[in-house]
């Protein structure tokens, strides 16, 4: 509950409301614009996931951005880093529009004025910002630095011990759809990184049901490029991205430890995954293909049938009938993941196959998820955006 813009405790939220009365309909909950607005800092805003969630909360009838952070861009108009967000395309004549702010370093952020928090930060420089922050403020981290609970596994797979192992172990992990009352009276949501989150979406409900083996779990996975960050690689350039791709952390991906402490909650026990990204030549978009053994006497039909009931009620999470293949097409721009369930040529086995856009559920729409829900808002609001096509 906070107190301080107005906006109500997550207890009261309607979308929830709609949702233990079954099936939420109509799906999009509006939220009127009101005096009674958030305030809040997004940092790294001239990065991708920072664009994407100033683009978001250009609509946002219940938060208003009042500080935008670049480390290289300090002192800029925000319009020029990004011209697709001119405030005549939001018929914006507030003086204190996102797009007539300027981009300012972090550490020149006036705290008085903000009560809530999006980092947008690359993982490393992070924890030691957010642990600077004054302690009221809200706070959705989109890096990796809060997401692993144990401090060893930590310093294992990110090479440094962490530098704020309190603040580690108390932020709540973010899978909006599986944590939504921790997410609500958090004041620091680790947002997942967006490989597991289209990993996790199908394999949560399966391994609490017990209809897929926790031991024997291969994802195949596929990332746009908009993934790597806007940080210039030469890796990442264009000439060097168009008409290939590869395959990258084979065995070694900093997002194996992350998947599986998360299964390993609803498992009941150990779980390993072998997981390999490869890098695509799209701006956009994620593709999970996951290879699972059923447990005896389980069905592909049963899996398809318990991600139904699971998600039946969800806004965003959606299974395609026996049949239907997901393309990364169905969930550009948007904040949806599209599931599909295949039978296996290898008996006792089958496939899964997850999209989302990971620049939207995979990052900054699952971070204003979570920050609808701290906020006592509607966990839908501004995010019902149609998917781009083509
Ligand atoms: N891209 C994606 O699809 C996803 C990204 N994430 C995570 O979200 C975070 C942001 O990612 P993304 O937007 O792609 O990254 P970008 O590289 O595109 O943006 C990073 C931002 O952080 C700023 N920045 C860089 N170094 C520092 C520093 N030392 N101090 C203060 N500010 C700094 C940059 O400012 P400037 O360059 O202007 O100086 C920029 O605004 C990362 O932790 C990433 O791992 C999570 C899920 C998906
Ligand atoms: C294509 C690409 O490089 N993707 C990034 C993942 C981005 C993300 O979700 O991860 P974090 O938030 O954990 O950084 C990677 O593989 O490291």
């Amino acid at each position: 509950m906070r107190t301080a813009t107005g906006v109500t405790g997550a207890s009261s939220c309607p979308f929830e409301a709609t949702r233990t009365a079954g099936r939420a309909t109509p799906r999009v909950t509006r939220v009127a614009a009101s005096s009674d607005q958030a305030q809040v800092a997004v940092l790294g805003a001239s990065g991708y996931t920072g664009a994407e969630i100033t683009r978001l909360l250009a609509l946002h009838p219940r938060i208003n951005v009042r500080a935008i952070t670049s480390e290289r861009s300090a002192g800029q108009p925000f319009r020029k880093t990004f011209p697709h967000l001119r405030e005549s395309f939001f018929k914006s004549d507030s003086a204190d529009s996102v797009m007539n702010l300027e981009l300012t370093k972090v550490e020149d952020v006036n705290w008085d004025q903000v009560d809530s928090v999006f980092c947008c930060l690359p993982h490393g420089t992070t924890q030691e910002i957010i642990a600077g922050l004054p302690r009221s403020k809200k706070v959705v981290d989109l890096s990796a630095d809060f997401r692993l609970k144990d401090v060893d596994v930590y310093a294992k797979w990110y090479g440094a011990a962490h530098k704020a192992p309190d603040l580690q172990r108390e932020a709540v992990y973010g899978l909006t759809e599986f944590k939504r009352k921790e997410v609500g009276s958090a004041s620091l949501v680790a947002n997942p990184g967006c490989y597991p989150t289209s990993i996790q979406l199908p394999l949560v409900p399966l391994l609490e049901k017990g209809l897929i083996t926790a031991e024997d779990l291969i994802i195949d996975a596929k990332s746009g490029v908009s993934g790597a960050g806007r940080g210039a690689k030469q890796s990442n350039l264009y000439v060097e991205i168009a008409e290939g791709m590869n395959s990258y952390g084979i065995t070694s991906h900093r997002h194996v430890p992350e998947v599986e402490q998360q299964l390993e909650e609803v498992a009941g026990g150990p779980v390993r995954v072998s997981f390999t990204p490869h890098l695509m030549p799209f701006s956009r978009g994620m593709q999970s293909t996951i290879y699972v053994k059923m447990a005896d006497g389980v069905s592909v039909e049963d899996l398809r049938a318990r991600l139904e009931e699971r998600f039946e009620d969800e806004a965003f999470v959606h299974v395609l009938p026996a049949g239907e293949i997901p393309h990364t097409r169905f969930v550009r721009g948007s904040n949806h993941c599209v599931l599909g369930v295949y039978e296996d040529r290898l008996e006792g086995r089958a496939i899964i196959v997850s999209v989302i856009d990971n620049l939207v559920k995979g990052a900054s729409g699952q971070a204003m998820q979570n920050m609808n829900l701290m906020l006592g808002l509607p966990e839908d609001t501004g995010l019902m955006q149609i998917p781009m096509f083509p």
